[in-house]
């Protein structure tokens, strides 16, 4: 992953104290053509015509949506001086969660309940999600993607404490094998006083529904 700093905010009044960070990920080696030689292989490996007028462009379609789903979109991480001071926890739930199992290259999806304990700075909202797709647009599996999420975020941001609880559905267990549908996978990953203190730990997952 690259990451580069963005220029400053042009408004330095003190409301306006933002600090941001450019997050770029790009599609981390995808050859785009190999991709697509390796589609109409498959499609041939799977006794199918892939030169029949149905299937003809179906290899670049593939190769084309898997680079998008390996591809984050772009953002800044803007923070903000915390001067109020606040110390409560900043949670936002049912973040969408949309990745692919590196087993079976099949979806996994549901929601992530992202928290942090502000220490100097806060982050503007919307970040939380970014970070989860930041990591979720990759192969994974849910244990690392919810571990990635907490790490990055406590790295970036230095809170006190941050929490990060993942609900997902993984189709290799649903459509296929075991045909659990319906089962939903739960992962967490907890930093600082999130993790070590009690009363914050039962706080967090409180607030994020889950019951601990
Ligand atoms: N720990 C973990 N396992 C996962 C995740 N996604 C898929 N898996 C599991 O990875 C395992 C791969 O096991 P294998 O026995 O090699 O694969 P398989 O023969 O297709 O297994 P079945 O799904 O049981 O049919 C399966 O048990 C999947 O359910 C994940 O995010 N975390
Ligand atoms: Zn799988």
């Amino acid at each position: 992953m690259s990451e580069s700093v963005a220029q400053p905010a042009s408004d330095a009044s003190p409301d306006h104290q933002h600090r941001r960070l450019r997050v770029v990920r790009g599609q981390d080696g995808v050859d785009l053509a190999a991709a697509q030689r390796a589609v109409a292989d498959l499609l041939t490996a799977l006794g199918r015509d892939a030169t029949s007028e149905h299937l003809a462009d179906t290899p670049r379609r593939v190769a084309h949506a898997y680079a998008e789903l390996l591809a984050p979109r772009e953002f800044n991480l803007t923070t903000f001086p915390n001067e109020e001071g606040y110390d409560e926890l900043v949670l936002a739930r049912d973040i969408p969660v949309q990745s692919l199992c590196e087993h079976h290259l099949l979806p996994f999806q549901g929601v992530a309940h992202v928290g942090y304990l502000p220490g100097d700075r806060i982050l503007g909202l919307s970040k939380l999600a970014r970070v989860v797709e930041l990591f979720a647009r990759d192969l994974q599996v849910q244990e690392r993607l919810t571990k990635q999420v907490a790490g990055w975020l406590q790295e970036h941001l230095a809170p006190k404490g941050v929490g990060v609880v993942i609900e997902a559905e993984h189709l290799c267990m649903s459509m296929r094998g075991v045909q659990a549908r319906g089962s939903r996978t739960v992962t967490s990953a907890l930093q600082g006083l999130l993790r070590e203190d009690p009363r914050s730990r039962q706080e967090f997952f409180a607030l994020s529904g889950v019951h601990a």
